[in-house]
C-alpha cells in the first residue's frame, strides 16, 4: 500500500506540490491525471524516493520511501526520460538489473522476448524512441516489481503495443498484486486500465475517486413529457447539468440508478433514456461540479 500523506513540494519558488493525499491499495492501479505543469512527475519522483518532500510523508508498506533501499528493490520507476548506459546492449542493462534486484527473474525475461521483438545484442541507443520505452518495460517487468510508478508510460508505443503493456501489466497485477502508479495527461490513454483515479491541477489534487464508484453514480438522461417540462421536475435530484433540445430534456444526474428512474417516472414521461457517460464526460461534470472547468486540466 502507498500513502501520500499532506505531500507539498516547492521546486526555487514554485510551488509544485501542495498538501497532497492519497492511498493506493496494493494491487491497485491509479491513475494520476494533470495537464503539463500540473507536479505529476514532481509527485511520482517523491513516491518513487528520488526526490525528497519538504512536507508531509509518503510510506510504503508504512515503511519512508527516501533513501529505503530495500524498499527500492521491490520499485521501479519508469520515468518520461529515459536513460540507459549509453554504449550498453540489451543484455548489458538486463545483466545491469540483474545484478542489483534479487527477484530478477531471467525466465521472464526470455519469454518476455516474444512480445518485445527486439535484439538483445543491439546497442540500445541506437533503438527508435518507441523501442527504448519497449525495453524500459522489459527489464522493468523482468524485475518482477512489487510496485511500479510510470510517468507518461505509454507515449511513444505504437497502439498494438500499448496493448500488449497494458495486457502485461494487468497480468502482474492480478498474478501477482503489483501496485502501478501512473501517469497522464490523458484520459483516454489510461482510462481502461486504472481502477482509481486522481487529478492534479496546479499542484493540488483536485478529485480522486475510485472509476466504480464515478460510473454507477452519475447518468446522462434524456426524457421527454406529453405537456412540456413539470416545474418541478427536478426538486430533490443532484442535477450537474441541463439543457433543452427541443421538447427533449438532456440532463447529468447523481444517484442511484433506480431512485432516479423512481423520480422520473411519477412525472409520466413520454420517453425516458438514461445512457452511459465516457470517462472523460463523468470528470467534466464532476469536475464543473466543483468549480473547475476540464478543459483547463485535461487534454
Ligand atoms: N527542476 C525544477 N526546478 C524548478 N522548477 C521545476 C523543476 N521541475 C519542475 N518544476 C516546476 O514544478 C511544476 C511541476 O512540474 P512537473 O514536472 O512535476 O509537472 P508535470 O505534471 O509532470 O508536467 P508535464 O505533464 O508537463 O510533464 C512546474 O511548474 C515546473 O515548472
Amino acid at each position: 500500500m502507498i500513502e501520500v500523506n499532506s505531500v507539498s513540494k516547492m521546486l526555487d519558488d514554485t510551488e509544485a506540490l501542495t498538501d497532497v493525499s492519497f492511498t493506493i491499495k496494493k494491487g491497485s492501479i491509479y491513475g494520476l491525471l494533470g495537464s503539463n505543469g500540473a507536479g505529476k512527475t514532481t509527485l511520482l519522483r517523491i513516491v518513487a524516493g528520488v526526490l525528497r518532500e519538504e512536507s508531509g510523508d509518503i510510506k510504503v508498506d508504512e515503511q519512508p520511501v527516501f533513501e529505503n533501499t530495500d524498499l527500492k528493490e521491490r520499485m521501479i520507476f519508469i520515468p518520461d526520460t529515459l536513460y540507459f548506459f549509453s554504449q550498453y546492449t540489451v543484455r548489458q542493462m538486463a545483466n545491469f538489473y540483474k545484478n542489483m534486484y534479487k527477484s530478477w527473474n531471467e525466465e521472464r525475461f526470455q519469454k518476455l522476448n516474444e512480445v518485445f521483438e527486439i535484439d538483445v545484442k543491439k546497442k540500445i541507443h541506437k533503438f527508435s524512441k518507441g523501442m527504448q520505452r519497449q525495453v524500459a518495460f522489459w527489464i522493468s517487468l523482468s524485475t518482477m516489481p512489487d510496485i511500479l510508478i510510470l510517468d507518461e508510460p505509454i507515449d511513444g508505443l505504437d497502439p498494438v503495443m500499448r496493448k500488449k503493456v497494458k495486457n502485461l501489466i494487468l497480468q502482474d497485477v492480478a498474478e501477482r498484486e503489483m501496485t502501478v502508479l501512473i501517469s497522464s495527461h490523458n484520459l483516454r490513454e489510461i482510462e481502461d486500465i486504472c481502477d482509481h483515479i486522481g487529478i492534479l491541477h496546479k499542484g493540488k489534487l483536485l478529485l480522486e475517486r475510485e472509476l466504480d464508484d464515478l460510473k454507477s453514480d452519475i447518468h446522462k438522461i434524456q426524457v421527454a413529457f406529453k405537456d412540456g417540462i413539470p416545474a418541478n421536475v427536478f426538486e430533490n435530484t443532484r442535477v450537474l447539468y441541463k439543457e433543452e433540445r427541443g421538447s427533449v430534456l438532456l440532463c447529468i444526474v447523481k444517484g442511484q440508478t433506480e431512485e432516479i428512474k423512481e423520480h422520473f417516472a411519477m412525472y409520466n414521461p413520454v420517453i425516458f433514456d438514461m445512457l452511459s457517460l465516457t470517462l472523460e464526460e463523468i470528470f467534466i461534470y464532476e469536475m464543473g461540479d466543483v468549480g473547475y472547468a476540464i478543459q483547463s486540466v485535461l487534454d
